[in-house]
């Protein structure tokens, strides 16, 4: 860790700070609610996390939100888990997402980007009729609030109108990508047990067609509580029997109809996979996500109706969600569907370029290739729209920084490099970027507005230029308003609440430092996250045990200095069983068809035998930190293990990896 790094690397110019939103929202919020004037950032984080109810009142003012039964108080009960935000208010999120449509129906609200990069327009009044017609056709298929409609979709135009048609109907969306295998598809849709399907007969992805017609005849088998399936022929195959045609049901002129619900009602069910059990259905409302992009993409992202949004992201990662939001600031996004790297690695930034992207995110990962690959994105392409590349992922490695910058200040461009941490329980950022603040190399410029971020020790006490748990203090408005399928709510607490009562835990380590920007260090837990793509180790140990060779298995993913991420897949084998080339590629194929490609681990290992807690848990953590150089002593406690002999194995793995 390094906080010894004052000079930045970027600085914002006068002219962008006095453009920015979050200089005009400051300033129209000291005006109207006493925000302090002076004092820039800091000053404003600092009251808006002091006056928690007052900064949400003036978001929801500064940005129009239109409540159609008025709230009674900004928050209600404040205790986390539980916070009820904006009482007896009712609302719809899409008619938000679709209010540009009065004043610019003929702009672009998306550009749809397949393999061929050539941008397809989508207009705010098409976009507005689709969803009419749609939000229409499933109100006259039964579908009520609170139904679940789910979609087995690639990020294409027809996903960002399903799920906005759901929300206008007050349905629940959610969505898996079409590289999913069928197992953890049902994983999840089978929790929320949908009553509608959309789905696509394959998908083109590195230049290939990938037929998924045999998955969705299992998933429509294996989801009783499916009532129809719609058919979206992007292979151009015919629709399957007993499904509808998206055709007809978005050819329709109708104007949308918008159920005004209650501020807490469900949006949509994002899954997030954890060490044991099915993922996690994480339930945000319609009128916590409003709230919390606005702030995000309007203040943070300082996005507004002249910029054009690309985030390259799949349907199966909460960052699509955000993509979509990015229509709340009246602001066209970009679908890219297709291979991050096809036809070559450049391929991201020639999407940049063509489709005039202003704000480009992406993974660190793949910015991290790009460097190793000798790209060179600003020499080669017309990035000249871009004000800000933003990732996420896992945390932007120093070298990262670097290279981004000097790409764009070779070319003379004034790049501003935002590294944002958040995640999809929250379907947001902790913290992130801010358009008025210096950038330093290696950190993220500083926590969100609204947001009491801290490090803490295990004692629970805050600490300031040393590595501790990421905490948030203070309840956030997209913070899940539940767990599906998790009555009593103790698995919702017990994966944020049980460290430190009342106090959200995160499981990552950071640094706050005493510049008040953050270091991300890395999962405190075992989660696996992969480019962002977050992965239970569960899912992937019951797909290989499966296989009558393999015992026990123990996956662990390592974040590594160069921005890499290391997944290597322990195997302890059946007696007579030989890891041989056979085994090696059936362990592989299993992973890769039965989960997706992204869980194939970079290595298998055999190992003499899986180590565990006395209680007969996997002891993933301590292997993860023995395999980071941690020394035993600290990596583990001893009294706690069932055989500690195992261990020698994974410290002698560790001694050669240095
Ligand atoms: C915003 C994020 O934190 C996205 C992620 O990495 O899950």
């Amino acid at each position: 860790m390094s906080t010894a790094n004052p000079q930045p690397l970027w600085q914002p110019d006068p002219e962008r700070i006095a453009q920015a939103r979050i200089t005009q929202f400051q300033a129209w919020a000291a005006e109207h609610h006493g925000a302090p004037a002076e004092g820039g950032y800091p000053a404003l984080h600092q009251w808006s996390v002091d006056q928690l109810d007052t900064f949400w009142k003036a978001v929801t003012e500064f940005f129009g939100v239109r409540f159609s039964t008025p709230y009674a108080h900004v928050l209600g009960d404040r205790s986390m888990p539980g916070a009820q935000w904006f009482p007896g208010a009712t609302l719809n999120y899409a008619e938000h997402a679709l209010r540009a449509a009065a004043e610019r129906p003929a702009e672009s609200a998306l550009l749809y980007v397949d393999e061929t990069h050539e941008p397809q327009p989508v207009s705010w009044a098409e976009l507005r009729r689709q969803v009419g017609s749609l939000a229409a056709g499933l109100r006259a298929l039964g579908v009520r609030p609170g139904d679940r409609v789910s979609g087995y979709l690639p990020n294409i135009p027809q996903a960002v109108v399903a799920l906005l048609a759901t929300a206008a109907v007050g349905a629940v969306w959610t969505s898996c990508a079409p590289d999913f295998g069928a197992r953890s598809v049902l994983d999840r849709f089978q929790q929320v047990e949908p009553v509608v399907l959309f789905t696509v007969d394959g998908y083109r992805y590195g230049g290939k067609e990938h037929d998924r017609r045999e998955i969705v005849a299992e998933l429509r088998r294996e989801l009783p509580t499916v009532r129809a399936v719609v058919h979206i022929p992007l292979l151009g195959t015919e629709a399957p029997e007993g499904a509808l045609e998206w055709s007809a049901l978005t050819t329709g002129d109708t104007e949308p109809v918008f159920e005004q619900v209650p501020f807490d009602h469900p949006l949509w069910v994002l899954y997030s996979s954890g060490t044991t059990g099915l993922p996690k259905a994480i339930v945000q409302s319609q009128g916590g996500i409003l709230v919390e992009h606005l702030k995000q993409l309007g203040l943070h992202c300082d996005l507004g109706p002249e910029d054009r949004f690309f985030w390259y992201t799949s349907t199966g990662w909460m960052m699509w969600n955000f993509l979509v939001s990015g229509l709340l600031t009246g602001t066209t996004i970009v679908l890219y569907d297709g291979s991050p790297g096809y036809p070559d690695t450049g391929a991201q930034w020639r999407i940049a370029e063509r489709t005039g992207a202003t704000l480009y995110g992406t993974s660190a990962a793949y910015v991290m290739a790009c460097r190793k690959a000798g790209v060179h994105p600003a020499r080669d392409h017309d990035l000249s729209a871009v004000k800000c590349v933003a990732t996420t992922g896992s945390p932007l490695p120093p070298d990262g920084f670097r290279w981004l910058h000097d790409q764009f200040a070779d070319s003379g461009a004034d790049l501003w490099i935002a590294s944002v941490s958040g995640g999809t329980d929250v379907c947001s950022c902790f913290a992130g970027g801010v358009p008025t603040l210096p950038v330093h190399t290696g950190e993220l410029q500083a926590p969100g507005l609204g947001t009491d971020l801290q490090a803490w020790d295990p004692s629970g006490n805050p600490v300031i230029d040393e590595v501790g748990e990421l905490v948030v203090t203070n309840p956030m408005p997209s913070m899940p308003i539940r767990f599906w399928n998790d009555p009593d709510g103790s698995r919702y607490h017990d994966s944020y609440f049980d460290t430190y009562p009342g106090v959200w835990r995160h499981g990552d380590w950071i640094t706050l430092t005493s510049r008040g920007t953050v270091i991300i260090h890395g999962r405190s837990d075992s989660t696996l996250n992969r480019q962002g793509v977050r992965m239970g180790s569960a899912d992937i140990y019951e797909v290989v045990e499966r296989l009558p060779e393999i015992k026990e298995s123990l996956v662990i993913g390592i974040e590594q200095s160069d921005g890499g991420y290391w997944m290597p897949l322990f195997v302890h084998l059946a007696p007579g069983a030989v890891l041989d080339e056979s085994l090696l590629d059936r362990i592989k194929r299993a992973i890769r068809e039965q989960l997706s490609p992204r869980h194939v681990p970079d290595e298998i290992i055999e190992v003499p035998g899986v180590p565990h807690t006395l209680t007969g848990k996997r002891i993933e953590v301590p292997v993860k930190r023995l395999l980071q150089g941690t020394p035993l002593e600290k990596a583990v406690n001893p009294g706690s293990i069932d055989d500690l002999s195992l261990l020698d194995f994974y410290e002698d793995l560790a001694r050669k990896r240095a």
